[in-house]
């Protein structure tokens, strides 16, 4: 039988967890456990399970549900595909049907028949993997950038390269990983995550490489690192230009001799992986300066992906748009089908220092706010172009000066246009030449 990628499973009693990680490891490549809610989000972010099984009572002595309920509106939000089983100890049909109301998938009454538990997480589970990959893909777009960078992807997924992801924040680095790892044969296992960006300084030789009882204070016990965990797929290393030096020379000789040895400890263990590095800074100069390994850069980038930023690929802006509209109208049960011509003047008429994320934001804000059937212009708060914007390298002639002025204006005036023109003092004939021209 071919098993399913990870679950996570969360709950306040120790002895569940043993017994259910024990019942579910033969159908899950990693069954995870937690203890307490409070790390749902890292680990949903980093392990991507296909389901969640999620006790409903976490506090001692609070036994109303209001608990479960929480974090799975938590985790729909973070999450609208992800399926939660809700796992109560009270036969108490009606917090369960509310659940059930608020998007959670079924329900399993402690104490659990075996088989009822493990037949339920598994129709979850593969009602995700439909849902998500239809739904949650990479959106490539039309632009030539995003077209030469598919053909390229689709050439390096398969092999074993090392790929370096880099691009503005919010221009879907990690989605991009998530896309070459499942394109490659190592697609069955989840792709493991590690944030340099997250991750305290001094916890990252540990999160990284794992480490051996007593190794400091509080290792104790063994830990296996991301590098061991992640062994036959993919490692996703975000922000590694945060990686300070001691942990490049470390991560270079692991790349090297294909083997980690943890905290501690001075035992070799042998890995098998792929690895990803991600940034939005630029290794080259930090390179040239000494604060980034030369050597390591080699290592890493055997293939160099650029993302372009959102505003050199304007066709994407209005497609992406309506895409998110759709996800968050049916997340949020919002009748909006339409973004409507003054909605995406305006999407288009601003510069996106926030990228993708950005965008996704606003109409996230948007569909929460519409009543109607059209996004409502009045509903999008688009802060102006950042100071950067309108200097330099991308300010340079007559011509950015006036798309840049009739975009702002645009922005303000919430894509009103009468009102665009009277701002701008020209005639709404010639307001419209200008939007064409420049493609507002
Ligand atoms: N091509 C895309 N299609 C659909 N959604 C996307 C795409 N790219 C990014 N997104 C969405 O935009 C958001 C940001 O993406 P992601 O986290 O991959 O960006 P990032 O470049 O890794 O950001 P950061 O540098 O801040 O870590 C996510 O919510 C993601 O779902």
């Amino acid at each position: 039988m071919k098993k399913h990628g990870a679950i996570l499973v969360v709950d306040d009693h120790r002895g569940v967890l043993s017994a259910v990680s024990l019942l579910l490891r033969p159908y899950f490549e990693q069954v995870i456990t937690l203890p307490s809610p409070v790390r749902i989000d890292e680990t949903l972010r980093n392990h991507r399970p296909d389901c969640v099984l999620l006790d409903m009572n976490f506090s001692a002595g609070i036994n109303n549900g209001n608990e479960g309920l929480y974090w799975l509106a938590h985790i729909k939000r973070m999450n609208p595909d992800m399926p939660v089983v809700l796992f109560t100890a009270y036969a108490d049909i009606d917090l369960a049907v509310r659940g059930i109301q608020q998007g959670a998938s079924d329900f399993i009454v402690k104490p659990w028949e075996n088989a009822r538990l493990v037949d339920t997480v598994l129709k979850a589970s593969s009602r995700t993997k439909r849902a998500s990959s239809a739904d949650n893909g990479m959106f490539w777009g039309e632009s030539d950038a995003m077209k030469r960078l598919r053909d390229m992807v689709e050439r390096v997924a398969p092999t074993d390269a090392n790929v370096l992801i880099t691009g503005e924040n919010g221009t879907g680095k990690e989605v991009l990983a998530r896309e070459i790892h499942g394109l490659s044969g190592r697609r069955d296992k989840p792709m493991y995550t590690v944030d340099m960006g997250s991750v305290t300084e001094t916890l990252f030789e540990s999160e990284l490489f794992g480490h051996v009882k007593g190794a400091f204070t509080h290792a104790v016990t063994d830990r296996q690192g991301k590098f061991e965990a992640a062994e036959g797929s993919t490692l996703f290393m975000d922000e590694i230009g945060n990686l300070p030096p001691h942990l490049q020379s470390k991560l270079l000789v692991t790349l090297q001799n294909r083997e980690v040895v943890r905290v501690g400890s001075n035992k070799p263990v042998k890995v098998d992986i792929r690895l990803i590095c991600a940034t939005n800074r630029n290794l080259d100069a930090m390179t040239g300066d000494g604060r980034f390994r030369e050597d390591l850069l080699y290592r890493i980038n055997t293939i160099h992906l650029q993302l372009p930023p959102l505003r050199e690929r304007r066709e994407d802006i209005v497609p992406l748009a309506r895409i998110f509209m759709a996800r968050f109208a049916r997340q949020y049960d919002r009748p909006v089908t339409e973004t409507g011509g003054d909605v995406e003047r305006l999407l288009l008429s601003h510069s996106w220092p926030g990228n993708i994320r950005e965008l996704q934001h606003v109409v996230e804000k948007a569909v929460i706010l519409s009543d109607g059937e059209r996004l409502d212009p009045r509903h999008f708060s688009l802060a102006g172009p950042r100071p950067s914007d309108l200097t330099g390298d991308r300010m340079e002639t007559l011509e950015d000066m006036e798309r840049h002025m009739i975009a702002k204006a645009v922005g303000d005036c919430g894509g009103n246009l009468s009102a665009v023109a009277s701002k701008l003092g020209i005639t709404r004939q010639t307001l419209y030449n200008k939007l064409k021209k420049y493609g507002l």
